[in-house]
């Protein structure tokens, strides 16, 4: 058999750019992978900056005349603030964290749109501080206070955040368009009604429109033109009640991606046209100016560009499964064990003429539930020392891994044009101790 054969197989959920190399190493944007395990060592996250870019240009051409928010919660640090700049998108932060980062590298507050459920009065001072350019109310209690930290003189603008009671998203921890969760304003109780009116009658408040996210890792168009059709109906009732056509429509994120090789992301271009058809077919039908979109995508702007990168340490035989322990896991990893989540694995490094095994690939943590990949096939001649990689880590990883048994995060190599830099370092143990003040 010829080894060419046993190079990994690629294409989605891979990065477009990743490519075997003829002696089972791999290569993303012209990067070998195996040299960046060298330099940087493992586990490490690699992020293609062209794909990252590619997806917002693809995002701004799906649109035209709306504003993509990059939703920072999937992956954010200033060289993703900058690109995402560049490319003309506006940020979605939603802590004082992600504004602070987003304002040190320059991001221009008029282009962040600030969320919450619990907003603290501090996060709320700074954005209103800051001028972000709308922030969202979400509970019935911030209207009071975000007017009260509003200068004289000065307006802030505000979305109202609605339940559209629209059941969508992978996993039921990450649906958050039905009713009796904590996110929004529900439209069944009057609560969603009763928070516009106390905005339309705070003088420091602009009420510019409606905001709605029906969860998360969505594929499907359809669940997306019912919100569009029932935020449309709501800002009509808003108009008939107040007399106010509230111009902006706030669509939220949840654009789903591929991570197994058999499954399709959110279609872009039919997502585009039909919220587009549907909000100016029914704001005509309803005699109403038709909304300025807003979309805030943020798996799928970072997540299909990011590659993680394993050591193999050991490989143990249970009565039933074969696990290939590495040295990360649920904390840089956390989707798998939070979720459920499956993912594509790959080994590159060598060639293998070894056949394929079914293998559960774990982490090096002290949990049992900790797992990378459940379902995962490598070369049955898989062993310690052997290079992992992981498919469409860009986003959800790096921006929810934890220290976790004090293990160190890995770093952030982007790589473009050949080149590899770091743009996160990795964690080291005085980054752990710094914070603990002793006896
Ligand atoms: C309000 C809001 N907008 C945008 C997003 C981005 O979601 P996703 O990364 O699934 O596109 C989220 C997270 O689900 C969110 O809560
Ligand atoms: N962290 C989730 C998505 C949450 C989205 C934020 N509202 C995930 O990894 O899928």
């Amino acid at each position: 058999m010829d080894v060419l054969d046993r190079a990994p197989v690629l294409g989605a959920p891979w990065a477009p750019s990743m490519r075997s190399l003829p002696d089972g190493d791999a290569e993303l944007a012209g990067v070998s992978l195996m040299e960046i395990v060298r330099r940087f060592g493992t586990p490490t996250y690699v992020l293609d900056e062209a794909e990252v870019r590619r997806r917002c240009r693809a995002y701004r051409a799906a649109l035209p005349n709306s504003d993509i928010m990059y939703a920072a919660k999937a992956f954010l640090c200033r060289a993703m603030a900058s690109w995402v700049r560049s490319e003309g998108l506006g940020l979605d932060v939603c802590s004082g964290g992600e504004l602070a980062l987003a304002l040190a590298t320059g991001f221009p507050a008029a282009r962040i749109v600030f969320h919450g459920n619990a907003k603290t009065p501090r996060e709320l001072r700074e954005a209103v501080d800051a001028g972000v350019g709308r922030i969202v109310i979400d509970n019935l209690a911030e209207i009071n206070h975000l007017a009260a930290l509003v200068p004289a003189g000065r307006r802030q603008k505000v979305l109202v955040r609605v339940i559209p009671d629209i059941e969508a998203g992978a996993y039921a921890a990450i649906r958050t368009g039905g009713e009796d969760q904590k996110f929004g304003l529900s439209m069944a109780n009057g609560s969603a009604a009763e928070a516009v009116h106390r905005v339309l009658d705070q003088r420091g408040l602009e009420l510019a429109g409606l905001h709605c996210h029906l969860g998360s890792q969505i594929s499907e168009v359809e669940p997306y033109e019912l919100a569009a059709r029932t935020m449309v109906e709501q800002l009509a009732r808003i108009r008939d009640t107040r007399g106010v056509a509230l111009p902006e429509l706030d669509l939220g994120g949840g654009h789903g991606i591929a991570y197994l090789h058999d499954e399709r992301g959110l279609d872009l271009e039919r997502f585009g046209a039909t919220v587009r058809a549907t909000v100016e077919e029914r704001a005509a039908g309803l005699g109403l100016p038709v909304p300025r979109l807003i979309i805030e995508p943020g798996r799928a702007i970072s997540g299909p560009a990011g590659v993680s990168l394993y050591r193999v340490i050991a490989i143990k035989r249970g009565v039933r499964r074969t696990f290939v322990a590495v040295d990360g896991g649920m904390s840089d990893h956390p989707r798998t064990s939070l979720y459920g989540a499956r993912y594509a694995t790959t080994m590159i490094g060598r060639l293998s003429t070894a056949g394929p095994r079914a293998v559960t690939v774990v982490g090096h943590h002290c949990e049992s539930g900790d797992t990378i990949a459940e379902d995962a096939v490598l070369p049955a001649d898989i062993r310690p020392g052997d290079v992992l990689a992981v498919a469409a880590t860009g986003a959800y990883h790096h921006s929810m891994a934890s220290t976790y048994n004090l293990t160190c995060r890995p770093p952030v190599v982007a790589v473009t044009g050949g080149q590899a830099r770091v743009v996160v370092r990795r964690e080291d143990q005085d980054d752990l101790m710094r914070r603990d003040v002793g006896l």
